[in-house]
């Protein structure tokens, strides 16, 4: 009997930061180290602004990998008729107008957080996506790892019962002072700012542990209330707390917040249940560990503790990329896990918050 074979997406890279280092060095670990099978990955093709950008990379991430086509443009890796899904790791501000170009060229998209600059930008993006029948999701590789898929299936086996209140903060020190004014974080053109970037971790776990809750009954959140404190250095976001409340069907509400000039380490995620806690080790984009707690009754003692932590070979992006290619496989427009309908609220939630008068006092509504 034959086994049968892996079915492999063929990847186009768009930029050659950070983030896109991170993702190509995870597409080329092996599958099987993840007990993965049945999908796998192969790059075909790396556009940078700068075709020696290109080539440098893939020089240093890629060497053992042929025939990888280094681009000096993005266009030229959309043109690619060997290219069948697109990874875009610009800033945020750029992804709108990488992404529409990927799939007005046909190609299936993975698109980096934050998905867009405002929600209109993301929905007309998924119309295009929608019309021509390809597939796009927001790059929320958090959604995607075990520890997450194993949180998720503890918090609704229902011992813990509904989940009431929920903390969870992602902050870092950028050391913004030394940054050049043109830095992704600090540019109000490139998207700047605290919100942008690490706001989707703390309001990724909002959304898995509330309105995915099947208690939620998929009730959008019923109001936001945000606050901001703005850097004087280019007056893009440098801290901002946002409380979101799900009272249509729950009664909880989600505390959350992201710093870019907090000098200490992240304190991580708290889902406090009517039964229990669950305790998300930091930092939240890529927890080692998680940890349960059960009361002998509500409000009691706590009787039984578990902790459970997890690990893997690479650096957990990989998780997202087989996603895509099962989804691409299968014929499927979004993904089960990451669907667009989070990706529009997480866009609209950064809508509202954003819209604070100067004073840095807001009390926004979501409809
Ligand atoms: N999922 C995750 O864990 C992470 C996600 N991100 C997300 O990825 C995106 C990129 O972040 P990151 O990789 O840290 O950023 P970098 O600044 O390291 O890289 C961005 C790349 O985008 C390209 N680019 C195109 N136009 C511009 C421009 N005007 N200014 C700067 N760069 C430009 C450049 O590549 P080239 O010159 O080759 O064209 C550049 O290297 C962000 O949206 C961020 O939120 C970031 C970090 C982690
Ligand atoms: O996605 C991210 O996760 C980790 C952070 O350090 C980074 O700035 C952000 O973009």
């Amino acid at each position: 009997m034959t086994t049968p074979q892996p079915f492999v997406l063929k990847w186009g890279i768009i930029s050659t930061g950070r983030i896109a280092m991170d993702f190509v060095k995870d597409l080329l670990v092996d599958p099987k180290t993840r007990g993965t099978t049945d999908v796998g990955h192969k790059i075909v093709a790396v556009g940078s602004r700068s075709v020696e950008s290109a080539q440098k990379f893939i020089k240093a991430y890629a060497p053992n990998e042929a025939d990888i086509k280094a681009y000096g443009t993005y266009n030229e890796v959309y043109a690619n008729p060997n290219v069948n899904a697109v990874y875009i790791g610009t800033p945020h501000t750029l992804h709108y107008e990488n992404a529409l170009a990927a799939l007005e060229a046909g190609k299936h998209v993975l698109c980096e957080k934050a998905t867009t600059s405002n929600a209109a930008e993301l929905k007309a993006l998924l119309k295009l996506a929608k019309e021509k029948k390809l597939f796009f999701m927001e790059a929320l590789w958090t959604r995607f790892h075990p520890l997450t898929l194993e949180l998720k299936r503890i918090a609704e086996e229902g011992t813990l019962g509904d989940p009431v209140v929920l903390h969870a903060d992602l902050s870092a020190d950028f050391h913004i002072e030394s940054l050049p004014l043109n830095h992704r974080m600090l540019d109000p053109k490139l998207g700047g700012g605290a919100l942008l970037d690490l706001g989707p971790y703390p309001l990724f776990w909002a959304i898995l542990a509330l309105y995915e809750h099947p208690s939620n009954k998929n009730a959008r959140p019923s109001s936001i209330v945000g606050s901001i404190v703005k850097t004087p250095i280019t007056g893009v976001d440098a801290s901002t707390s946002f409380t979101l409340n799900f009272t249509e069907n729950l009664q909880a509400q989600a505390i959350l917040s992201c710093s870019m000039q907090v000098p200490a380490a992240n304190f991580g995620a708290t889902i406090r249940y009517k039964n229990g806690n669950i305790i998300v080790k930091p930092p939240i984009f890529r927890s080692p560990a998680v940890t349960v707690q059960y009361y002998d009754k509500p409000g009691g003692d706590i009787v039984r503790e578990e902790t459970k932590a997890f690990s893997y070979v690479g650096g957990g992006w990989h998780f997202e990329a087989d996603e895509v290619a099962r989804c691409v496989r299968d014929g499927k427009l979004e993904s089960d896990l990451w669907g667009h309908e989070k990706s529009i609220i997480m866009m609209e939630v950064f809508d509202e918050v954003s819209k604070v008068p100067p004073d840095g006092q807001g009390n926004t509504h979501m409809i």
